[in-house]
């Protein structure tokens, strides 16, 4: 039988999840009860299986937490309480073999390309160094030919970018070797924070399409972050919309864009100019929270402040999340009428409505 780390690396039959945060909090700066805390995440959960090779969209506004999320993820940041967790074991504890394994597993993609090169090495250079880093390749002529490969897989013509240095290139260009960097590990999930944040709109489609050609001919899991709901509604299968360090709403992306549930992501996608004239932009009610008294320091649902259907229950506890229809999860008590569900099942429900899983 081969090492256990082997069969997990091929995805054979191992039912534990790739990645899981499990009841995740990150607080930045001292304690949650010093009064310049700020809390990004609280309670999190969620798993991300590593076998369902889908884009897992995470959206919310600026400051909901989704860059703490993934670097939580990607082991940057240690979780103030909770664990994250490798394929079952605890990612801060993980050393020697074990750790480049997860290095080489989770890779990730970043919002400025530009960071990550040297000015001073040719491209080829972000490329060689995981290839040496991780010993892949048995000799020059194979290091280059992994190069090749995934140069091409991600749309780019290895004559045009190899020998030239960063600022030969275009942004897009930059970040689509990043994205062929990330894919010559073969990883198992692909982070990708913000990756077309940072380039004009035209190249925002080649970038994406990029990573939407990896992962559905290479099968590799992809997390997209991001505050635009519109790439994420292009890309995704299924989304996950947080607010203020919480998950408010997560389900299949088609459901939840088209009908969502929670007032926060109805006041999201309303502020969106769709390109469908019969919806205008801003019609929704925002803003306005019901006449419902909102302590400054209530216990009650993050959103309450800004809740258009805030009731008084709404300030009193946070509440729990709803089975508001099939595969799309809220948390909301409009949908106190709906069956709950445990936090730990979400990622269930985010995989078994895949459209590309189910194909
Ligand atoms: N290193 C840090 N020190 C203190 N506070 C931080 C730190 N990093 C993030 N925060 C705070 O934590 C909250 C969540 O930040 P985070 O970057 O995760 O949000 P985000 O959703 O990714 O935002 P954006 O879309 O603007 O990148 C914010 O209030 C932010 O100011």
């Amino acid at each position: 039988m081969p090492p256990r780390d082997e069969t997990a690396r091929e995805g054979g039959g191992d039912a534990t999840p790739l990645m899981e945060l499990r009841n995740v909090s990150k607080v930045y700066g001292g304690g949650v009860l010093s009064r310049t805390a700020t809390v990004a995440l609280d309670d999190v959960s969620l798993t991300i299986p590593g076998d369902s090779p889908q884009i897992l969209s995470v959206v919310g506004e600026s400051g909901s937490g989704k860059t703490t999320l993934a670097s939580l993820l990607l082991g940057f940041i240690s979780p103030t309480s909770g664990t994250v967790l490798y394929r079952g074991s605890d990612l801060s504890r993980l050393r020697g073999a074990r750790l480049r394994e997860f290095r080489r597993d989770v890779q990730a993609v970043f919002q400025d390309p530009f960071a990550v090169f040297n000015p001073f090495y040719k491209v080829d250079h972000v490329l060689t160094v995981p290839l040496q880093k991780f010993r892949l390749g048995r000799s020059k002529a194979e290091r280059q030919e992994l190069m090749v490969n995934a140069l091409e897989a991600v749309g780019l013509r290895p004559d045009e970018t190899l020998g030239r240095y960063p600022h030969q290139l275009s942004g897009g260009q930059r970040q689509r070797i990043i994205v062929a960097r990330a894919l010559m590990l073969r990883p198992k999930l692909i982070v990708a924070d913000e990756p077309v944040s940072m380039v004009d709109a035209s190249l925002r489609a080649t970038i994406l399409e990029s990573l939407r050609t990896v992962n559905q001919t290479l099968k590799v899991p992809i997390l997209y972050i991001t505050h635009d709901l519109g790439t994420a509604y292009h890309v995704s299968d299924h989304i996950v919309v947080m607010y203020r360090g919480g998950i408010v709403e997560a389900g299949d992306v088609e459901d939840v864009i088209t009908a969502p549930k929670h007032p926060y992501t109805r006041m999201l996608i309303d502020s969106i100019p769709w390109p469908d004239p019969r919806r205008r932009w801003g019609s929704e009610e925002t803003g306005a929270r019901n006449g419902v008294e909102v302590p400054e320091d209530h216990q009650g649902c993050r959103f309450a402040e800004r809740c258009p259907a805030a009731m008084p229950r709404c300030t009193q506890a946070q509440p729990p999340t709803y089975l508001a229809a099939s595969g799309h999860a809220v948390s909301c008590y409009l949908y106190d009428e709906k069956p709950t569900l445990p936090k730990e099942r979400l990622s269930a429900l985010l995989t078994q409505h895949s459209s590309l899983t189910s194909a």
